[in-house]
């Protein structure tokens, strides 16, 4: 996060461009600087090395250029246009911000009193105080609403100024519906809206609709009413958590008739007891997934299609899980009023320590891979044949023993065929189409490999543990090292075919399902998701 404490020096590995001098104060004999904007030319190839080191998200705008500051340098300081030498010491900025927290530049201060909760203003309208339309100034607004006022000498840099530092906010012909669950989580999801991104919108002049759900069902109605009728929004922003999220894109694509809306962006603010896609989006900090709804960076995200045996209707996901987190989320519901948020490890203590021992989830699993891990897997099989080895229960790629003659009986020719997996005993398994970072701990995540656009899915085992042996998962598990763990197994598929033995639940995007027979299938690409991907 950027800030404006003045003992930042800016970052040499960026071109930068003078926008105007400018004073801090009305005084006319004031202090001048020079307000700069740096940037990384996303069309030059010659700068590889320096952006690659110091690359951010692939955001360009019209001019073609990434912005990554803006600050100042007193007026007197060297040749303003170039860099500084080496043997010349960065000056210390008295105001520097990352651009990934500017929101927009307007003439004079805003009224914020009147863009509170106000979507019937007319773009402009809230922007001036009356006795401040002549003044020669901008304010620059911070996405956490902190205000930063430039006073100027001369029109042409003022305009300059307002037009790139307002370029990519791309609030022209768009019209949001915002969705708000009002029950999410901590029950934030009206406070955000009213305090954070209604302001915010109002701010950067894009329309918006605010709806507010009253039911379970809210969401599939609302989608419903445009059946067969063109959609008059560009975005869907949904306020709430993973299973509101979940209820959107499952009402639309159950519906024929509203199939049309899947192409509209969806973006989210986090107000769910998890968050888990919207953190995986870049989308964790709420001011950041406002910015993100305002500047409207898109990814191309994979889902998978869950078709249950017993079932006609099938259910669209980004993640699901069986056995004991299956049990844990559906213990959980229960204990939703009185625990709110913490009620998923109220449920996993609960299940802890009344059980004497940890149940064992018995599962058939078969899965069909694209990936690289089959030719791994043949490799390793053929070396293990060699040496005689033949562990069950070791990596998946390193331990996988046949391919199931039964399943590939049916197989075209060209088409994968299926997998069995070596493991039929679980603890749980996990299927992911991204890493399902966590709202609540900084550093844990479930799939840490996983990305939403990398065209796979994810399919994560636990071998069946004793109860130290789970707490001592559990241990890696929140500090992201779980991997190593010699029970848990990670691999990237395609398809998956599941067949439990044993009585459970399916937890589906935080959602409960009965136990069943399931094919679980990638649909790549499949939504445009507003946000970003992170690196690592
Ligand atoms: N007004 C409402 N009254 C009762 N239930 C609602 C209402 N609005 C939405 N719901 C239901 O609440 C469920 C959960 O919502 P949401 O995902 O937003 O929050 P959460 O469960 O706290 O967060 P997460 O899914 O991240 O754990 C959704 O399945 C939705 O059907």
């Amino acid at each position: 996060m950027g800030n404006s404490n003045s003992s930042r020096t800016y970052q040499e590995c960026y071109d930068r461009m003078k926008l105007a001098t400018v004073r801090r104060s009305q005084e006319k004999h004031a202090q001048q600087f020079d307000l700069f904007l740096s940037y990384k030319n996303v069309n030059s190839s010659s700068k590889t090395s320096v952006n690659t080191q110091c690359s951010k998200d692939p955001l360009a705008n019209e001019f073609g250029l990434e912005f990554k500051e803006i600050y100042l340098l007193p007026k007197s300081f060297q040749s303003q246009s170039r860099r500084p030498t080496q043997a010349q010491a960065r000056p210390e900025c008295p105001f520097l911000i990352d651009f990934d927290t500017f929101l927009k530049v307007t003439r004079g201060s805003p009224n914020f009193d009147s863009l509170v909760n106000n979507s019937s203003l007319k773009k402009g309208d809230y922007l001036l105080h009356e006795d401040e339309e002549e003044e020669m100034m901008l304010t620059l607004i911070h996405s956490n609403f902190k205000q930063e006022i430039f006073y100027f000498d001369i029109v042409e840099e003022l305009i300059r100024t307002e037009t790139i530092l307002n370029s990519l906010n791309k609030s022209e012909d768009r019209h949001l519906a915002v969705l708000v669950n009002p029950i999410s989580g901590k029950q934030r999801g009206r406070g955000y809206y009213k305090d954070i991104l209604a302001p915010t919108l109002n701010i950067t002049g894009i329309k918006y609709d605010h709806y507010e759900t009253d039911s379970e069902t809210y969401i599939e109605e609302w989608v419903n009413q445009f059946s067969d009728k063109p959609f008059p929004y560009t975005d869907i922003i949904l306020i709430g958590g993973d299973g509101l999220f979940s209820q959107l894109i499952n009402s639309v694509l159950n519906n024929p008739a509203c199939k049309h809306l899947i192409k509209t962006p969806i973006g989210l603010l986090p107000a769910g007891s998890q968050n888990a896609v919207c953190c995986d989006l870049k989308g964790k900090d709420v001011f950041q997934a406002c910015r993100n709804i305002v500047r409207r960076p898109t990814v191309q995200t994979d889902i998978m299609k869950v078709q249950f045996a017993n079932s006609d209707t099938p259910i669209y996901a980004t993640v699901i899980l069986w056995g004991l987190l299956g049990d844990v989320v559906k213990n959980a519901e229960k204990l939703r009023k009185l625990f709110k948020s913490a009620r998923y490890a109220v449920s996993a203590a609960k299940i802890f320590l009344t059980s004497w021992k940890m149940k064992t989830y018995k599962c058939n699993v078969q899965f069909k891979s694209d990936f690289e891990i089959n030719s791994d897997f043949n490799a390793r099989k053929h070396l293990d044949e060699e040496d005689g080895k033949n562990d069950v229960g070791l990596n998946i790629s390193s331990s996988i023993q046949t391919e199931s003659t039964e399943a590939t009986e049916g197989s075209e020719i060209g088409e994968n065929p299926w997998n069995d997996h070596p493991d039929s005993d679980f603890s749980f398994l996990g299927m992911v189409t991204h890493e399902c970072r966590s709202s609540l701990n900084k550093k844990e995540r479930f799939m840490p490999t996983s990305r939403f656009n990398d065209g796979s899915i994810s399919l994560a085992t636990l071998t069946k543990c004793g109860k130290v042996k789970l707490l001592k998962f559990l241990s890696k598990f929140s500090n992201a090292k779980h991997l190593e763990f010699d029970k848990f197994n990670g691999m990237e598929v395609s398809e998956v075919q599941i067949s439990p033995d044993t009585k459970s639940w399916f937890n589906i995007d935080g959602e409960i399902y009965e136990n069943d027979q399931a094919n679980v299938k990638l649909l790549p690409s499949f939504l445009t998701m507003i946000g970003g991907i992170h690196d690592s």
